[in-house]
């Protein structure tokens, strides 16, 4: 059933487990997600980024996960991953979305706080979620872009006063992730996930996760990261299953045929994050 995006952060939050969020732009995506939520027993919250909206349209995205998430056994939420336009935010809330996130993590503290209060106070009126960054979160993917340079991390004093002001109702730092593949290891700060959690003790959020190695992810989940973002490591299990098929089938033409190993790949692979993140049996 669908859910608001609270409802399922704030009982990983109680429990101290993290619940995936993958991004979608077609059919396939959305069915290997809650094929991998009933196959776990996961709750789980399936995104659409402001590209990926573009790509399919919002109506279309809205309409295949509410009809995946009302035939299945598990929570499942609906959320914009990085919005930044309000039209687009609140085409989302028109459309049935169960969260929202406004990332204003661009502009200064205290523009950041105006631009998400204003959005807080919209979506909460009907009952959406609403999930906001604090600090730069690197790397490049789509319309998002942050230079090495400027990635900032997340202050964990401004966190606090961020949260106070605007009322989120889970928030994303900026612990060293980034968007995309990486280029060497990437190294989080323990340390940082550690204090803002004991300042703020809210569900967090962990963008840029594709390409975190698995006990790094642990070791965020076990320190309060409630979220995680993953949306690189699905499209490379897409590709990989695309173009092994294709080399084997050359002259099979039938997108049926060509898009279900990819359907199956993507499943395993979320299925396996599921676990990873502890959400598996929590539904
Ligand atoms: O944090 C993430 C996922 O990051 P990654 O792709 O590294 O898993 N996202 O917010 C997805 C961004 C999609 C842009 O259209
Ligand atoms: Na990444
Ligand atoms: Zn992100």
């Amino acid at each position: 059933m669908i859910v608001a995006g609270r409802e399922i952060l704030k009982h990983a939050h109680k429990h101290g487990y993290a619940v995936g969020a993958f991004n979608v732009n077609n059919m396939e995506q959305v069915k290997a997600i809650i094929e991998a939520a009933e196959e776990t027993k996961s709750p789980v919250i399936i995104q659409a980024s402001q590209g990926g909206l573009k790509y399919a349209g919002v109506e279309y995205i809205a309409a295949m996960v509410k009809e995946a998430a009302k035939n299945a056994s598990v929570p499942v939420a609906l959320h914009l991953d990085h919005g930044t336009d309000f039209k687009q935010i609140m085409m989302c809330i028109r459309n049935g979305f169960t969260s929202v996130m406004i990332d204003a993590s661009h502009y200064e503290l205290e523009e950041n706080i105006k631009k998400t209060r204003k959005i807080v106070e919209m979506a909460h009126a009907v009952g959406v979620s609403v999930e906001a960054e604090l600090g730069k979160i690197g790397g490049v993917e789509d319309d998002i872009s942050v230079d090495e340079k400027d990635a900032t991390f997340t202050d964990p004093d401004d966190a606090e006063k961020f949260v106070a002001e605007t009322g989120v109702d889970s928030l994303a730092i900026a612990v060293g992730t980034a968007h995309g593949p990486y280029k060497g290891e990437p190294k989080l700060d323990f340390e940082r996930i550690k204090v803002i959690k004991e300042k703020l003790n809210m569900p967090l959020v962990l963008h840029g996760s594709s390409g975190v190695p698995e006990e790094s992810i642990k070791e965020a989940v076990r320190l309060g990261i409630n979220k995680i973002n993953i949306d690189t490591d699905i499209r490379m299990a897409f590709h990989r299953a695309v173009k092994e098929f294709v080399k084997k089938n050359p002259d099979v033409y039938d997108p049926r045929k060509i898009l279900s190993p990819a359907k199956e790949e993507m499943k395993n692979v979320i299925a396996d994050k599921m676990r990873i993140f502890g959400s598996a049996g929590m539904a």
